[in-house]
């Protein structure tokens, strides 16, 4: 999986976030005194489940089911999850954190079977059941990745021959839309068959799984070659490998598009795998991977055609990870959107454009393209903060629909379906 290769070789020891993988001691308490002031061990009915629990001068360490888990006292205090601390029916937390002393430590501490009480120095008393604390603990975390994926160059995608979902299994089954999504957040690409051709039933597809974003494109837009918008989206021109809305300050991620008629020859789509590039940047030059990942850069829509007049600036680095674990979350890659760079000082400028360059030539290496006809009937779910897109040239009427999506809203529906999101 990416993330971890992204820890282990990115950043290696250089990453004070990265985790070591089995560790007992996480590294914010590593610096800390741990002398223990108070040792408790407590057998529960099951052997398996010895609990023991020692009081650190910050934190408490708890030993439970195989794992050595340590909770700062502050924490604790903030996740107390008693009636006057936290609403239940809402999920949300009542008590104000900031009338928290940071300085805090437990007055009492005890245990029974299957929960550990805490009583405060004003005598509120804590109750933290043991399987929630091993769910919620930052050593307790089962995945290193938020989002799990199968990155892809031509062959793989092949290879793995995901099925496409028929329109009517897609609405009518929640089978069929749980695992079009499965799909789509593995390889962050996904099909819709049998779709009637027109712009409506494109959009109750959309919905199905979203909310539309609206953007200066309109909710659903709908196009052909007529430059009705400043873009060369609107020509009959080849588009080279490109992710859409790079200006935005929040780039659309998901995006769907439905080819309703073509009368004409070319106008292939051409599919790749951004984060299957970045990779392999990664692996080959990880400098240039962690420039990627440092450097802002801007870009820029800027159109006057007819009565639509728009000026969008999004500024950013083309990689983006979480700072927590390395883990790419977002590729910015439009080399015709990409503006004036006047955020890079000139002596990074050389070593920004070659780090560029070896991006390019992962993305334009042919055996990481996968091409499609877009055909009436065929949807198409493209992840936009991953998968980029780009079309031959045709000739003929060529008319494509589609839309933006929400990707929290994506995020919730397969949340909802069960699905690791
Ligand atoms: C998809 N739709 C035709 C509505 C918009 C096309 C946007 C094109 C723009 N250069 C970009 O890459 O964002
Ligand atoms: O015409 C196409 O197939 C895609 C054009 C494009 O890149 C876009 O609309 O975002
Ligand atoms: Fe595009």
């Amino acid at each position: 999986m990416l993330c971890r290769r992204l820890a282990c070789l990115y950043f290696g020891s250089r990453c004070l976030l990265s985790r070591p993988v089995g560790h007992n001691v996480s590294w914010q308490h590593s610096l800390k005194k741990t002398v223990p002031i108070v040792t408790c061990r407590h057998y529960t009915a099951t052997e398996s489940l010895t609990c023991s629990w020692h009081l650190h001068e910050d934190h408490l360490e708890l030993h439970y089911s195989d794992s050595c888990m340590r909770f700062d006292y502050v924490w604790l205090r903030d996740h107390c999850r008693s009636a006057s601390c936290y609403n239940t029916k809402t999920n949300q937390r009542s008590l104000d954190t900031a009338s928290v002393d940071l300085d805090i430590r437990p007055k009492q501490v005890r245990n029974d079977e299957t929960t550990l009480y805490i009583t405060w120095p004003d005598d509120h008393i804590s109750r933290y059941g043991f399987a929630w604390l091993l769910k919620n603990s930052f050593e307790g975390q089962p995945h290193q990745t938020i989002q799990p994926r199968i990155l892809w160059n031509a062959e793989i995608y092949k290879q793995a021959q995901m099925p496409s979902v028929t329109f009517k299994n897609f609405l009518e089954t929640e089978d069929g839309v749980r695992d079009f999504l499965k799909t789509f957040l593995l390889y962050g690409l996904a099909f819709v068959e049998e779709v009637p051709a027109t712009k409506e039933d494109t959009e109750i597809v959309a919905q199905r799984v979203s909310l539309i974003r609206e953007t200066i494109y309109g909710r659903m837009w709908d196009f052909t070659s007529d430059f009705s918008r400043g873009d060369t989206a609107y020509t009959k021109l080849a588009l080279d490998r490109h992710t859409d809305t790079t200006y935005f300050q929040e780039p659309c991620s998901m995006q769907l598009f439905h080819c309703l008629r073509h009368e004409g020859t070319g106008g292939r789509t051409l599919l790749v795998d951004g984060f299957y590039a970045a990779q392999e940047v990664l692996h080959k030059y990880p400098e240039d991977f962690e420039l990627l990942c440092k450097v802002p850069l801007r870009h820029e829509y800027i159109e006057h055609v007819r009565e639509c007049h728009n000026h969008m600036v999004g500024i950013g680095p083309i990689l983006n990870v979480y700072p927590w674990n390395n883990e790419l979350y977002l590729i910015r890659y439009n080399n015709y959107d990409r503006a004036v760079i006047n955020t890079v000082p000139y002596n990074t400028v050389r070593r920004w454009y070659a780090a560029h360059r070896a991006l390019t030539t992962e993305l334009r290496r042919p055996e990481n393209e996968f091409w499609v006809k877009l055909k009436p009937g065929k949807v198409m779910f493209v992840d936009n903060w991953r998968v980029l897109h780009g079309r031959e040239a045709f000739t003929g009427y060529r008319q494509l629909c589609g839309c933006y999506l929400n990707r929290d809203d994506v995020l919730n529906a397969a949340r909802l379906l069960g699905l690791q999101a």
